[in-house]
């Protein structure tokens, strides 16, 4: 869905929408608590069993990711990848380090191949993942295992008794079925969406939450604003009668929706989108600009063909819409009533993070709900204290990116904070050598 343009575009998001409503969200609350108790347990037992009792290295980024792996197995396929608890899961090993590459300088070639690929037809668009490079290979390996999972999941849907679900499975193997052209998806389509929800939607909402938890390391008191929201929350539940949050118990913790909000306002996980005019156009501005020949202009004129780079996260930040302090992590802005300021985008929170219009985010939700309940899986224990980050003092690659031999090895031996080390770069001669500095302010 990601990938396909126009009439086909349309097609394959009319028939998976169904699966990402409020209503089918709701009935996957218990998966998404009972997931993110099993995570907090798991980081409970690994400080139990540490030396202190009291501290311990935890790489946060990796079992977030096995978290949310867990989490888009259960709801969307109905399946249980078991990434929490094994350490040798084969999806979450192609998931981890893909990207890592792809941060790095290409060779020229590549960054020539790049800015060209738009002008190569589709067909032959095709072999890219064959090129010898280890970026396309990781991305050939994420593929074939993503497909050959996909496959077998399909299979056991197609076997099962229960049909007419209105998840993400059970839409994908009705379709396939159907003789209505309009809600048809041939094998290729509906493997190609299990593989794009499977990055989709586990990576993206990892990597906010580990963002999320990395900002309140910095900050206690905004934790315990956290904590006071949960307890308060699980009062009422308890009067109620209930044994767990319903959705207006979410509702009800402000400063928590608040902090989420800022963590995807400041560190939006897709920075930047790319669009193409359909038609000759122009791109009404809010404020008159000078161009550099002087002249005074409304619109900017679009050809067609053209490509439009849009700055998610130049938006997120600007000082117009957020107020002078736009570059800093300040949940109370949306606690307070300035709302006059801010026109309305997205699909989400006045932010352009999940995008807008007929191509934004069909997973927002998906996204926004686990974030919630996860930090109320556990609201006693401060887990926020412990180092969340490594990264490279050059490149500035996470440790979750790097190779996890390489990064045990380090982290094994890693106890101070705010220290830099080496880079991963290898110097000018030489072998190439792990190194990282600590992000965690917050434990020195
Ligand atoms: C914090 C988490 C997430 C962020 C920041 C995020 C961001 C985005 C953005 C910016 C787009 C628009 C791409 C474009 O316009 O070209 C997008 C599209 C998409 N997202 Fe997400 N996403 C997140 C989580 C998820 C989840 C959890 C799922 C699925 C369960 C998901 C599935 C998709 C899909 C299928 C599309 C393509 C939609 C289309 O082209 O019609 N995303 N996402």
């Amino acid at each position: 869905m990601v990938a396909v343009k126009g009439d086909v575009h349309q097609r394959q998001r009319k028939i998976l929408s169904p699966a990402f409503s409020a209503g089918q969200l709701r009935t996957f609350l218990p998966i998404f608590r009972h997931l993110a108790s099993r995570l907090s347990q798991k980081w409970k037992d690994e400080l139990e069993a540490s030396v202190s009792h009291e501290s311990a290295i935890i790489n946060i980024p990796q079992m977030l990711a096995r978290m949310t792996l867990d989490v888009i197995g259960e709801t969307a396929f109905d399946y249980q990848f078991g990434a929490l608890d094994d350490q040798k899961n084969e999806l979450a090993r192609v998931f981890r380090n893909l990207f890592v590459d792809s941060m790095l300088r290409p060779p020229a070639w590549d960054l020539l191949f790049k800015a060209t690929w738009r002008y190569i037809p589709d067909p032959i668009l095709h072999y890219v993942r064959h090129l010898p490079t280890r970026e396309y290979s990781r991305f050939k390996q994420f593929l074939e295992t993503a497909f050959r999972v996909g496959q077998d999941l399909v299979d056991q849907k197609a076997s099962s008794t229960e049909k007419g679900g209105k998840d993400i499975m059970s839409i994908l193997v009705q379709s396939s079925i159907t003789d209505d052209a309009k809600k048809r998806l041939n094998n290729d389509e509906m493997l190609s969406q299990i593989a794009t929800f499977l990055l989709a939607g586990h990576d993206t909402t990892a990597n906010t939450l580990t963002w999320t938890l990395y900002e309140l390391s910095k900050r206690p008191e905004d934790q315990k604003k956290i904590r006071d929201e949960i307890v308060a929350a699980r009062k009422e539940m308890e009067a109620r009668g209930d044994e767990d949050f319903v959705p207006s118990d979410f509702d009800s913790m402000l400063f928590m929706n608040a902090v989420i909000k800022e963590t995807l306002r400041l560190h939006p996980i897709v920075p930047m989108l790319f669009r193409e005019a359909a038609s000759e156009d122009v791109i009404p501005l809010s404020q008159p600009i000078e161009t550099v020949s002087g002249k005074i202009i409304n619109q900017v004129p679009v050809s067609k063909g053209q490509v439009i780079n849009i700055s998610i996260c130049t938006y997120n930040r600007l000082q117009s819409v957020w107020g002078e302090d736009a570059d800093s992590w300040n949940p109370n802005r949306f606690l307070d009533d300035n709302k006059e300021r801010q026109a309305s985008v997205g699909v989400f929170a006045n932010l352009m993070t999940f995008s807008a219009g007929i191509r934004a985010c069909i997973g927002w939700r998906f996204a926004y709900v686990p974030s919630l309940t996860m930090a109320s899986a556990d609201p006693q224990t401060d887990y926020t204290r412990s180092c969340l980050y490594t990264e490279c003092s050059r490149c500035k690659l996470f440790s979750r990116s790097l190779s996890r031999r390489s990064s045990s090895s380090i982290l094994r031996g890693w106890t101070s904070c705010g220290s830099t080390r080496q880079s991963c770069h290898p110097p000018s001669k030489g072998r190439w050598r792990w190194g990282y500095s600590c992000l965690c302010m917050s434990r020195s």
